[in-house]
């Protein structure tokens, strides 16, 4: 089914009614239901199911060119997929919504405006009702909330590349979207930015317990923020392979994560299918155990074995 911006929302029980099978996918809050993008006779990605709870951080994780972006534009509303479709809340994605809100690589910031102007503005178009004050004093204190309260007077060219991204983070923690999308949110920033702003998601993540799904090649970066990871295998015909569940516990920090037992086995699993698995994973004889309606879960942190005892 292709989802348009012209089709109408479809409630969840008409589906079921219709007799598809339900998934597992279904009863979350966000459902992935067998999605697939096909440009001609390529397919790029195709069966693609899961879930998200609400409340959950779930990263997308995979090679250059399976399909994570097209699968984080799908959930935003902003292309439809070729197959399937999207629930969110009960009601079927046809296009973009303030209930979604996406953070790209870019901040997409108007630069004209001011910091406090830039949030304000998306919480005109959310909250129709609110007074420009109102605007106005929710932006400033979602700005305060990601450091930024010396600068909320501040033009985008008055920002750095860091501060201008926790101005979009900000305006998409303000509109208190149903989902926070992010694209590699911090892959353009330094190294040292990209590590402060990193902890900074994962302090506020912790805290407000906002549904979030992001896209990463920065395994560390899936770690520290994820709930759960979900391994991408290789285009062509590129699936979801793998859940990895992150039982490490919260708050994270990029100071603790290295020493928390379970974080060495958890990097080792994510690394060894990004540099082996993910293109050995063949959908038509996949590994024992995996269905597309049914990707194992697996808990690498509490299921390795334990250390070696050190030698008397
Ligand atoms: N209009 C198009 N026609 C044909 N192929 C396309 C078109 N748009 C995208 N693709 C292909 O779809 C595939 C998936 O693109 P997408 O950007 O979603 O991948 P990605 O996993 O996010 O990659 P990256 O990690 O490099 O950002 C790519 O191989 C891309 O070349």
């Amino acid at each position: 089914m292709n989802a348009t911006a012209a089709s109408p929302p479809r409630a969840v029980d008409a589906e079921a009614q219709a007799g598809r099978p339900a998934a597992r996918a279904r009863h979350a809050y966000v459902s992935v239901e067998g999605i697939a993008r096909r440009y001609g006779a390529t397919t790029i990605f195709e069966d693609v199911w899961f879930g998200i709870e609400r409340g959950e951080f779930v990263c997308l994780v995979g090679h250059s060119g399976c399909g994570k972006t097209t699968i984080l534009n799908i959930l935003a509303g902003l292309e439809g997929p070729t197959e399937g479709a999207v629930i969110v809340d009960g009601a079927e994605i046809t296009g973009p919504s303030l209930d979604r809100a996406v953070i790209f690589q870019g901040h997409a910031l108007m630069p004209w405006m001011t910091a406090t102007g830039n949030v304000a503005f998306a919480l005109s178009c959310r909250h129709r009702g609110w007074s420009r004050a109102q605007c106005e004093a929710a932006a400033r204190e979602a700005l305060k909330r990601v450091g930024l309260g010396h600068a909320l007077d501040r033009r985008p060219a008055e920002l750095s590349g860091g501060m201008k991204q926790r101005v979009g983070i900000a305006r998409a923690l303000a509109l208190e979207p149903k989902m926070m999308l992010m694209d590699e949110p911090f892959s353009a920033l330094d190294a040292l930015t990209r590590g402060s702003l990193q902890d900074e998601v994962s302090r506020l993540v912790t805290e407000t317990r906002q549904t979030a799904f992001m896209i990463t090649h920065d395994v560390d970066e899936a770690i520290l923020l994820a709930d759960r990871i979900l391994l991408m295998s290789n285009g062509p015909g590129a699936r979801i392979a793998e859940v990895v569940v992150n039982t490490l516990p919260r708050p994270r920090t990029r100071a603790n994560l290295h020493h928390m037992p379970g974080y060495h086995a958890l990097r080792d699993h994510v690394l060894d299918f990004l540099i082996s698995r993910s293109a050995a994973f063949d959908a038509a004889a996949p590994p024992a155990g995996w269905a597309p309606r049914a990707v194992p879960e697996v808990r690498p942190a509490i299921e390795s074995p334990p250390p070696p005892l050190a030698a008397e």
